[in-house]
């Protein structure tokens, strides 16, 4: 008779002492679109008699556990043999001192480049990304805005997108105060009049600051800085009353044209605007603007290229902070000053590396599990992944990205040429038709490695077309613990052979000896010849098995 227990053929005994990170485990289920077969080998038939036995065979540790951060790894790859860095801008000389430690002489030619450097000048359009071939890996941005990335395209090739966003805040709102200032006296139109040989007194009075109100729109880093040299009043009475506006927000969609005939319609005759963000005056919509712009030419109005962040200590602060944040990336850190890709502390990294390998495994495990053919045509076929995280973490803390990455990185590799990164694993999903789902639950009672195996058997693929497997980090060293229903334990580390057998002795043998034959230690494995394979596939018992590749 058949049986419905699951145990280990071959491969390591599990180790449950008690674990030294938080207990986790993550299990996921996939749902794909056709019927295909969940193992390879002879299975259809038994897989509908929805007995028997899982057994699986661990072979080998013929390749290392690979890194923990999947955004860059192919930028640590490269540091090997120097990556070059182009500054496309002027930079600070304390972060090319920086750069020159660490990269090859500057190239003009983006697709010799792993790393771009640029201020507000140069526009990083999804043309340099195309021209760059998948080389580039880090555009890092010497200042606050990035508008001027096309962080879309950006994503799509799976290049992280740095700033250095505090270094020059202090620059842009003196600047701010100095227009401000220099607008209520009309300094430079004054001092335009002296230099054309003029001795206009009447003509520049100004208006004094004192006691007039000040209106800060984008409340962020510059912004507040404004505000801490000023005295403030709510925002709903400052805009109608405001005798001073000054502009502090990014340039955004809601942003654009903030000030339009409307908003002009309900400001205070007379107001004065300063504008050090992104739009007019410090900034223009096209840099530099058209010299007969009538904005420039306007006598009411103070002008100056761009001028909010360039003071000799905000330059030498960004290109340290750029440059550190660019060698970063390219050593495979997680930088803190990321745009489009998830920042995560050091300290959740540590704890999350097993957990990263185990994502990835599961993922590589569950797409040859189910992809049978359609996997020959590159492609998966796998519609629909829910994950779900069990940690004793409260579940509203736990940030899953970095895991939900790895499982699109594990699910797609395998069938695609495809390179998945921390940086576009959500687009590359959402391109595929992916729709990954996530529930996280919280763990009760402490260390799962300790709870009861589960062994009941509900269904290894269910009639709406799911294959689950489950896993868990064990000492560090992720494991699989679940396939289907079926209980498992097995360190997920090198290959995999998974069989599903009559239960009668001599099973372990059998399978042993026929690896055996092939030279096929199962510590340190080399992949089994087809025909090896067909042996295992002939043994009566066996209903059906899956060599897989983790
Ligand atoms: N002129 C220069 O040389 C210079 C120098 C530094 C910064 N900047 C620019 O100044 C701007 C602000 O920089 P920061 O470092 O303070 O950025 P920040 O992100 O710290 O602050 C931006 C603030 O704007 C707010 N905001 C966004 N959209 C808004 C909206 N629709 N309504 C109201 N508030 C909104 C945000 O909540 C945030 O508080 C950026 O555009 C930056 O590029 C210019
Ligand atoms: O967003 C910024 O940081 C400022 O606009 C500064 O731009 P810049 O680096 O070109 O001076």
């Amino acid at each position: 008779m058949d049986s419905l227990s699951a145990r280990t053929i071959i491969g390591r005994a599990a180790i449950s002492s008690p674990a030294l990170l938080p207990p986790q485990c993550l299990k996921f289920s996939v749902s794909f679109r056709s019927a295909a077969a969940p193992f390879l080998g002879r299975s259809a038939g038994a897989r509908s008699a929805g007995v028997g036995r899982i057994s699986c065979a661990a072979v080998s540790v013929s390749t290392p556990v690979g890194g923990t951060d999947a955004a860059v790894s192919s930028a640590a790859a490269a540091v090997a043999s120097k990556p070059t860095v182009l500054v496309s801008e002027k930079l600070g000389e304390a972060g090319l001192e920086v750069l020159r430690g660490f990269a090859n002489e500057l190239c003009a030619k983006i697709s010799l480049c792993d790393a771009l450097i640029v201020r507000s000048g140069t526009k990083v359009s999804r043309e340099v990304f195309e021209a760059a071939k998948g080389r580039l890996k880090v555009v890092g941005r010497a200042g606050v805005g990035i508008d001027n990335v096309d962080l879309q395209a950006a994503t799509e090739f799976g290049c992280l997108v740095v700033n250095a966003p505090t270094a020059n805040t202090v620059a842009a709102a003196e600047h701010g105060i100095a227009l401000m200032s220099a607008m209520a006296r009309n300094v430079a139109q004054a001092d335009a009049s002296m230099k054309a040989g003029k001795w206009q007194r009447n003509k520049f009075v100004g208006v004094s600051l004192v006691g007039k109100t000040l209106a800060v729109l984008g409340f962020g880093k510059v912004g507040s800085e404004v505000a801490r040299r000023a005295k403030l009043v709510s925002f709903d009475e400052a805009i109608a009353t405001s005798d001073f506006i000054s502009l502090h927000m990014p340039l955004t969609p809601t942003t654009a044209k903030i000030f339009n005939d409307e908003t002009f319609a309900k400001v205070k005759k007379g107001v004065r605007i300063v504008n050090v963000a992104r739009a007019a005056l410090d900034v223009f919509t096209e840099e530099p603007p058209h010299k007969d712009s009538p904005l420039v030419q306007h006598p009411n109005v103070t002008v100056t290229p761009h001028l909010g962040a360039s003071t000799v200590e905000a330059q030498e602060g960004v290109a340290i902070e750029i440059a550190e944040a660019v060698v970063g990336a390219l050593n495979g850190e997680l930088a803190a000053t990321a745009v489009n890709a998830p920042m995560v502390p050091a300290e959740v990294l540590s704890e999350l590396a097993p957990y990263v390998v185990l994502a990835e495994k599961l993922g590589r495990l569950a797409v040859q599990l189910v992809a049978g053919r359609s996997m020959v045509a590159g492609r998966s076929g796998i519609k629909g992944v829910k994950i779900s995280y069990a940690s004793a973490r409260n579940p509203d803390d736990l940030d899953t990205r970095i895991l939900r990455a790895m499982v699109t990185k594990g699910i797609v590799e395998p069938v695609s040429s495809v390179f998945v990164n921390l940086v576009n694993a959500d687009f590359t999903a959402k391109q595929r038709g992916l729709r990954i789902t996530e529930e996280r639950h919280f763990l009760h009672g402490g260390n799962p490695a300790d709870a009861p195996p589960r062994s009941r058997f509900a269904s290894a693929l269910s009639d709406s077309g799911e294959v689950r497997v489950e896993g868990r980090v064990k000492d560090g060293i992720p494991h699989l613990t679940h396939v289907g229903s079926f209980a498992v334990d097995v360190s997920l580390e090198g290959n995999l052979i998974l069989c599903r057998q009559v239960d009668q002795p001599g099973m372990i043998g059998r399978v042993g000896n026929i690896l055996g034959d092939d030279n096929v230690n199962v510590n340190y494995m080399s992949e089994p010849s087809k025909d090896t394979l067909s042996k295992i596939g002939d043994v009566p018992a066996i209903q059906e098995f899956v060599f897989l590749k983790l």
